[in-house]
């Protein structure tokens, strides 16, 4: 079965054609690594998922409902957005608490105080960063700020995790741990992830499948040893053989 499935999304801007997907489909529990070059439209297929940007067309398949995409009014969407969450590249922190950053979710959603506790503290584990709730976000180094969104977004415990460049902005260490979150993720939940990244090498370690987006378009999609082991497409040849293609 196909939970999430996309369909004839098309994105543009005046007369250029930013996105155009006739159909795409996404299993549940599957880890997806989208890559292609800079402005192929990654982070606006993530948007337009999470609905943050209207597309020109297109509907959407997620979790028993089907959705035009180009029609959502605010509290339509807003009962298939509470079931995703969306990690930027750069994390955005509230002048207050680590404990409350994480919290925020839950708060809007009106989840009661000691279940919210106990939520939090789990997330906060998850990241390894258990130890921080009561620090004030402002302290907290690039690394631990994204550790932090991410588990803004785990602890809303999602259908659907979009991870837009997740660890462009970290050192290794920090990339290591995001990854192992990703792949504990992977292992033991039935979350869906959909992940941007420009580290070929991240998609291969973490993906089940990957996707080629090239000029608005996903050009190839295979399972993740296929994708890199043996691409089709003249252009994702030359993507993975690191020759500048845009
Ligand atoms: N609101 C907008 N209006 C006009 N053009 C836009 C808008 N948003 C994005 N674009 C353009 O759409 C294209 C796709 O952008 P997008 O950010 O989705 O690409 P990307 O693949 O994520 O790139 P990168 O890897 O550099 O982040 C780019 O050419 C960008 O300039």
């Amino acid at each position: 079965m196909k939970p999430i499935e996309v369909e004839h999304l098309t994105v543009a801007a005046g007369d250029r054609m930013l996105l155009s997907i006739p159909h795409a489909a996404f299993d549940e529990g599957a880890v997806y690594g989208i890559v292609g070059p800079s402005g192929a439209g990654k982070s606006t297929f993530l948007r337009v998922l999470n609905f943050l940007e209207k597309p020109q067309s297109g509907s959407l398949f997620f979790s028993g409902h089907r959705v035009d995409l180009t029609s959502l009014s605010h509290s339509g969407g807003l009962h298939l957005q509470r079931q995703m969450a969306f990690v930027a590249q750069k994390p955005v922190m509230f002048q207050t608490t680590v404990f409350e950053n994480v919290a925020l979710g839950l708060s809007y959603r009106g989840v009661p105080r000691s279940e919210k506790a106990r939520l939090v503290m789990e997330a906060l584990r998850l990241v390894g960063l258990e130890a921080a709730e009561g620090r004030k976000a402002a302290s907290l180094s690039g690394g631990e700020a994204q550790r932090i969104a991410l588990a803004r977004a785990l602890v809303l415990q999602p259908k659907l995790l979009l991870l837009d460049e997740p660890t462009s902005n970290l050192d290794p260490p920090n990339v290591l741990i995001i990854e192992q979150i990703i792949t504990r993720i992977r292992r033991e939940s039935p979350m869906t992830i959909l992940m941007v990244t420009h580290h070929l090498q991240q998609a291969r370690r973490l993906s089940d499948r990957c996707l080629f987006l090239y000029q608005g378009r996903i050009v190839e999609q295979n399972d993740t040893q296929a994708f890199f082991e043996s691409p089709q497409s003249e252009a994702l040849q030359d993507f993975i053989s690191g020759k500048m293609i845009y």
